[in-house]
């Protein structure tokens, strides 16, 4: 059964057209998507997310679509953006309280993540924090609620091999929850890093299944 199902999507910025994916499907599992600079990744991860208006018919388990069903879509679906931006005057604990409610996360599970993650600066506004420290409270924030899928867009950039770890373990753990994942990266993972069901690289404006 499908988990996520992209009919005919298009997405244009004015006449340049970044988009046109007729049929692509993926089942549960853990994906890397591969592309070149500009080759409109975080176009599709915006797109998904509900975040960019666009043409064609997305479906979350077959059942979820992102015009019909936008909120049940979006409960199921997290993004964690590439270069996260966030106002300088609010604090890890503000987004994390409001993500979380706005992502229904159930009891314990802030407290869960920030430890994983070493979130150790909840209380520190983000104009004062690294772009590191930032990046990890967004991946924090992507793991939150009850997602049946969640997408990081170039996770590994800016954290350290500590963070790196952390994160890997998080991945596995929710994978073995039912948890399923696309991820972005620049350079391909490693199997011994995660164990990937597969690639697919953004060419041409579509999805196609990666080759080295
Ligand atoms: N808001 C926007 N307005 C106009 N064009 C845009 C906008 N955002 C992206 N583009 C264009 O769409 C194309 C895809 O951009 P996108 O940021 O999705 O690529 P990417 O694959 O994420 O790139 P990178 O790996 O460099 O981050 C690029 O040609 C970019 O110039």
């Amino acid at each position: 059964m499908p988990l996520l199902s992209l009919t005919n999507v298009q997405k244009s910025y004015g006449s340049h057209q970044v988009l046109a994916i007729t049929d692509w499907q993926i089942e549960e599992g853990i994906y890397w998507i591969q592309g070149e600079n500009g080759a409109g990744k975080s176009t599709l991860f915006r797109t998904l997310a509900g975040m960019l208006a666009h043409e064609g018919e997305i479906v979350l388990d077959e059942r979820y679509s992102l015009r019909r069903q936008p909120v049940e879509y979006r409960l199921r679906l997290n993004l964690g953006e590439a270069e996260p931006l966030y106002p300088a005057f609010l604090t890890p604990a503000d987004l994390l309280a409001f993500v979380g409610e706005a992502q229904q996360s159930p009891a314990g599970q802030m407290k869960y993540l920030t430890e994983v993650l070493g979130i150790n600066y909840l209380d520190q506004p983000l104009g004062g924090c690294s772009s590191g420290m930032v990046k990890k409270l967004s991946l924090a924030l992507a793991f939150l609620g009850r997602p049946r899928l969640i997408i990081l867009d170039e996770p590994l950039i800016t954290i350290d091999q500590e963070a790196r770890a952390a994160l890997f373990a998080l991945i596995k753990a929710y994978r073995a929850e039912g948890v399923s994942f696309l991820l972005s990266s620049h350079q391909p993972f490693a199997p011994s890093d995660l164990p990937i069901t597969a690639g697919y690289a953004l060419r041409n404006r579509t999805l196609v299944p990666w080759q080295p």
